[in-house]
């Protein structure tokens, strides 16, 4: 993901080197901020991959919803006591809606996110290891009644917090409490699954070399929303480093234990055979742990909630392959904590839809052997399949745009604004060759602000004006109407008047 995390050095250097008041604020948004990628590694990848963030145009919680201190819980302080992870030091735990199974229903409420007791099973401490409680919460209702999992660490009885309490599901609570008094107001699904009713324009077939994949059933339109898939399990990133790993293996199992149809999980692809050729949910609970272990570290994405790197896995996204070039990009949204997979170009019927599990950045060299390293498999897409002549193009190109931005971005902090322009023309220019398109309304955003830098009012509103068109074709829907889009009509407005 250099050439994003490029782009988002170059947009803060921006940032310093302007003067205060004379742009827009820069945001994080769509294609600016690496977070999503497939885990092979579990938890252990500091890289921070290929990703399109959602937009936040607005808190994920309304104010005083889910605060993080006791004095303004109202509701709960009526109670003396707080759901969950959700105790406080001064608020005891609520046992008497705990039931003793731990996989029984504790509360539906949509005031508390969590519908069972969590499960937490002891941590084995011993000197060697330093290890941490983990629980597993969960709450059955998202993904209407399909369920979500989260491993985060216990919470203290004494503190309401664990000394190294990630504040995930702190952060998950409030979404899903946010989720759940926004579909109790507007009747919506507990996400935006407009798009996921049938006649859904894919299918899910087997691909050669690949196992199974999608392929689309009608032509797509480059920006078209395909899928909007919920999570099922969210997993602090740091456990599998923090527990043993037969506890690691007990809290992936419990996890998918709890959801309403645990084998839409335990049956996506894995690494490995364990079961001899029967069902996964026919093996025995041993191998069920190994076969949840490894389906989390095969299918699993790299995102952020509240902060915390987290391992998200995505049911139906889970079934997407990976390109080099692909076909379509996602885009995970905290408030929602669902992923939405868009078409990066056109699709024609019959064509599979990929997505990129490594950085845009790499050579083909860089990215099979991360790809085979990381995720146990030889990429066999088409750009990796493409001849020799055709590969060291892209190759070339893309070892181009890495460079160039690595220069923009020197010019940029020696304050030389002109000749940064002039190098980012090039690197906009190999961006568009290399057909990575939904990058082009980044580059031409951060043209507009060099220009302004630079003092080319007029170049400036150029490159707004092309960003915005470039973003509102791509992200349409929710998306066009974002931050990035707004500031960058803001930026327009003012430097057309008068
Ligand atoms: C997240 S799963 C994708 C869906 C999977 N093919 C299935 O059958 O469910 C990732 C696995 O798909 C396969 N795969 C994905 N992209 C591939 C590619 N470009 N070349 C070869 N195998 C690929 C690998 O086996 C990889 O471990």
């Amino acid at each position: 993901m250099l050439l994003a995390i490029g782009q988002k050095k170059l947009r803060l250097a921006l940032l310093s080197a302007r003067k205060s008041g004379s742009g827009p604020r820069a945001q994080h948004r769509p294609g600016t901020k690496p977070t999503a990628q497939y885990l092979g590694a579990v938890a252990s990848s500091s890289e921070r991959p290929r990703v399109v963030h959602h937009v936040e145009t607005k808190p994920s919680v309304p104010p005083n919803t889910l605060p993080h201190n006791d004095a303004a819980i109202p509701a709960w302080e009526a109670g003396g006591c707080l759901p969950g992870p959700l105790q406080h030091a001064t608020h005891p735990p609520c046992p008497a809606t705990f039931h003793l199974d731990s996989n029984s229903v504790q509360s539906e409420s949509a005031s508390e996110p969590w519908t069972h007791r969590p499960y937490c099973p002891d941590p084995e401490p011993d000197s060697k290891h330093k290890t941490t409680a983990y629980c597993v919460f969960t709450n059955a209702t998202f993904r209407r009644g399909r369920g979500l999992s989260v491993i985060a660490p216990a919470l203290g009885p004494d503190t309401g917090t664990a000394a190294t309490d990630s504040g995930l599901a702190r952060a998950v609570g409030q979404a899903l409490v946010a989720i759940a008094a926004s579909s109790a107001t507007t009747g919506a699904s507990d996400y935006s699954d407009e798009n996921d009713q049938p006649p859904v324009p894919y299918a899910v077939q087997p691909i050669p070399g690949k196992g199974l994949g999608l392929v689309a059933t009608r032509r797509i339109r480059r920006g078209s929303v395909l899928m909007v898939d919920g999570a099922a399990v969210l997993a602090d990133a740091a456990f599998p480093g923090r527990v043993r790993r037969a506890t690691g293996q007990e809290l992936l199992a419990a996890a998918i234990d709890r959801l309403s149809s645990p084998e839409d999980v335990l049956g996506l692809a894995r690494s490995r055979d364990y079961t001899g050729g029967a069902s996964a949910d026919a093996v025995g609970e041993e191998v069920d742990a190994r076969v949840a272990e490894d389906v989390v570290k095969t299918n699993s994405f790299s995102v952020e909630v509240g902060g915390v790197a987290v391992m998200a896995l995505f049911p139906r996204i889970a079934r997407i392959n990976h390109a080099c070039n692909p076909s379509a990009l996602t885009n995970f949204n905290e408030s929602t904590l669902a992923n939405t997979v868009t078409a990066f170009r056109d699709i024609d019927v019959g064509e599979e839809i990929t997505i990129s599990y490594s950085d845009f950045g790499l050579t083909s060299t860089e990215r099979r052997r991360i790809l085979l390293q990381k995720w146990g498999f030889q990429c066999s897409c088409a750009l990796c399949s493409a001849d020799a002549d055709t590969l060291a193009a892209s190759d070339a190109r893309r070892a181009e745009m890495r460079a160039t931005g690595q220069r923009v971005l020197q010019r940029v902090e020696a304050g030389d604004f002109a000749g940064a322009v002039a190098l980012n023309g090039a690197l906009v220019a190999a961006v568009a060759e290399e057909k990575l398109v939904p990058h082009l309304g980044d580059h031409f955003d951060v043209m507009a602000r060099l220009c302004l830098a630079a003092g080319d009012a007029e170049g400036a509103a150029k490159y707004a004006r092309k960003a915005i068109a470039e973003m509102k074709g791509f992200y349409q829907g929710a998306e066009a109407e974002g931050l990035a889009v707004r500031e960058l009509e803001a930026l327009v407005a003012r430097l057309e008047r008068p």
